[in-house]
């Protein structure tokens, strides 16, 4: 679920006054998600989405993501546009959470993408890298390499709860990732989330991107390496490489990696898979039994990160050069 924060329809309506959008008709909370509160609305002037922003996104950095969906938006991306308040402003507060109203995008996430697909994703990923030149507010990215480690403090000590052996094995990949990371590739905005639910496909034709609360300045071929992981594999852990292909070719067929991206792609991959498996492995620990929340799988990303390690050329995933 992800509704943490409950509202009532008097506040809502007096929240929505601020903004040129019409009369509330009905709402209704959104069960998919796991960060914030959202709630689809009707409004006399259409279908709108409720953003209740959450303890684990920071206030200071809204302005961040509002800002880019509308910097994004105003360069063609299909992706939300949050709507400005009578006074301008792009964020109100409801219910004690700071909180936005963005445009609702028509389309269904795939529950089984297919090459098609990913081809698809490749291209709307390298449109956003380039639609993101020009954007002017900037936000490190707290989950490359620098902050692993934090995070992998947090629950090194319990990891072998979840497979024996564990302590050891992403202590060496650490270090490892830590020693290599490449620093000179080029950087911009990227989605560093975009994963299937968060592209929306009508028929087989994608309609846009959401969920822009990750975002942040990196390497562009991180965000690559973080599409390959959370496209290309199957449910049986192996890769897929002509998922890879296509995704990388429609990456490519927007913005050509530079043969030093290309190089970097197998270390990527792998840091990629361990920002996602260590995120999911404080989920797994720290969550509360009982909690209505969906934890995430940590050994999928174990599994790919073992998979990435054995890669020794950026062929084996589907890039031709
Ligand atoms: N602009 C939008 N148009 C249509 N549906 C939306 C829009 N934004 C969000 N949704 C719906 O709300 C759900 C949750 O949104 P979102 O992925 O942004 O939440 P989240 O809590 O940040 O989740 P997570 O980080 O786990 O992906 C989406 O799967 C989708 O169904
Ligand atoms: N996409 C993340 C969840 C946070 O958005 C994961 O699959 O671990």
């Amino acid at each position: 679920m992800a509704v943490y924060t409950d509202i009532t329809e008097d506040d809502l309506s007096r929240f929505l006054a601020a903004y040129d959008a019409g009369t509330l008709l009905s709402y209704k909370g959104i069960a998919e998600g796991v960060e914030n509160s959202n709630f689809l609305l009707h409004t006399t002037k259409g279908a709108l989405i409720l953003t209740l922003y959450e303890k684990r996104v920071d206030p200071n950095d809204l302005p961040f993501f509002l800002g880019l969906m509308h910097h994004l938006a105003e360069r063609g991306l299909s992706c939300p546009l949050p709507l400005p308040r009578s006074d301008g402003a792009l964020l109100g507060e409801l219910s004690g959470r700071p909180a936005a109203v963005i445009s609702f995008l028509e389309g269904m996430w795939l529950r089984k993408p297919a090459a098609k697909h990913c081809r698809e994703v490749g291209r709307a990923l390298a449109e956003m890298h380039l639609a993101g030149e020009g954007f002017a507010i900037t936000r490190p990215n707290a989950l490359s390499v620098g902050g692993w480690r934090p995070l992998w403090e947090k629950s090194a000590a319990r990891a072998d709860e979840v497979e024996q052996g564990l302590e050891d094995e992403i202590a060496g990949e650490l270090a490892a990732l830590e020693t290599g990371w490449p620093k000179a590739l080029p950087t911009g905005v990227i989605h560093a989330d975009l994963f299937p639910d968060n592209v929306f496909f009508i028929g087989d034709e994608l309609s846009g991107l959401i969920d822009f609360y990750f975002a942040c300045n990196d390497l562009l071929a991180y965000d690559v390496a973080i599409c390959l992981n959370a496209w290309c594999f199957e449910k049986d852990g192996s890769f897929n490489l002509t998922k890879g292909m296509a995704l990388l070719a429609g990456y490519e067929s927007v913005r050509p990696l530079s043969d030093a991206e290309a190089a970097a792609l197998p270390l990527l991959s792998r840091g990629a898979a361990l920002r996602f498996f260590l995120t999911r492995l404080y989920d797994w620990l720290m969550t509360p039994p009982g909690a209505l929340v969906v934890k995430k799988d940590p050994l999928e990303y174990l599994r790919k990160s073992r998979f990435h390690r054995q890669v020794r050329n950026p062929a084996e995933y589907g890039l031709s050069r």
